[in-house]
């Protein structure tokens, strides 16, 4: 399948699910969020992340007052839960390569919640890409280059769209400036979730 448009070597896939698969993956969201329930990390200086967070698959991604890191447990002690099949068939369609993630981060943003412009560089080996999925709500998408003051531009992304970041744009810098709240009848409560599935080791 070909990307809707590429921007700074990232691939775009616009409406990759349509409404009933949408809804079906916040079932399975749903899930992850009852077997691990969503936390607000906090920095390595104390400050709480606007964005709530919990995994899925063998490690999840955390942060606090050590700094952040992979691990193989949710703060509460307990292994994360499996990475649905409706997640991985995702991958295996648009990943292009033999390895299965090891981690779904499941970012919720609420209304004023925002992501700074970040490379995702904590993982073994960059030769894996990193695949986003998008739903509810809109929200505000930042790229820039693969150097932090590099210029930048964004664009919306909506529910259904899937974001690819591999090969030369691996390390783009990038971030969610802020979310259309209440634009999307997906979630009843309003809100986006973004999946982010990466091979870790
Ligand atoms: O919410 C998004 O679209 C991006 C999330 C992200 O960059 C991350 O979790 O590393
Ligand atoms: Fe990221």
């Amino acid at each position: 399948m070909e990307p809707s448009l590429t921007l700074r070597g990232i691939d775009v896939y616009r409406s990759y699910l349509d409404r009933p698969e949408q809804a079906a993956l916040v079932d399975d969201i749903r899930g992850i969020v009852t077997a691990a329930p969503l936390f607000s990390p906090e920095t390595r200086w104390g400050k709480k992340m606007s964005v709530r967070m919990t995994s899925a698959g063998r490690f999840g991604w955390i942060s606090d007052r050590s700094g952040y890191r992979y691990a193989a447990k949710h703060p509460n002690g307990e292994a994360w839960p499996p990475i649905p099949e409706r997640v991985l068939d995702i991958w295996q369609a648009l990943a292009n390569n033999h390895r299965l993630p090891e981690c779904c981060l499941v970012n919720w943003y609420g209304e004023g919640a925002r992501m700074g412009l970040h490379q995702d560089r904590d993982e073994a080996d960059f030769s894996f890409p990193v695949l986003s999925v998008s739903l509810g709500d809109e929200g505000l998408f930042r790229v820039g280059t693969d150097a932090r003051k590099g210029p930048t531009e964004s664009f919306w992304l909506r529910s259904g769209d899937v974001v690819v970041m591999g090969g030369a744009a691996r390390l783009t810098y990038h971030g969610v400036d802020r979310i259309r709240f209440g634009s999307s009848t997906l979630l009843p409560q309003g809100g986006r979730i973004n999946l982010t599935l990466r091979v870790v080791t």
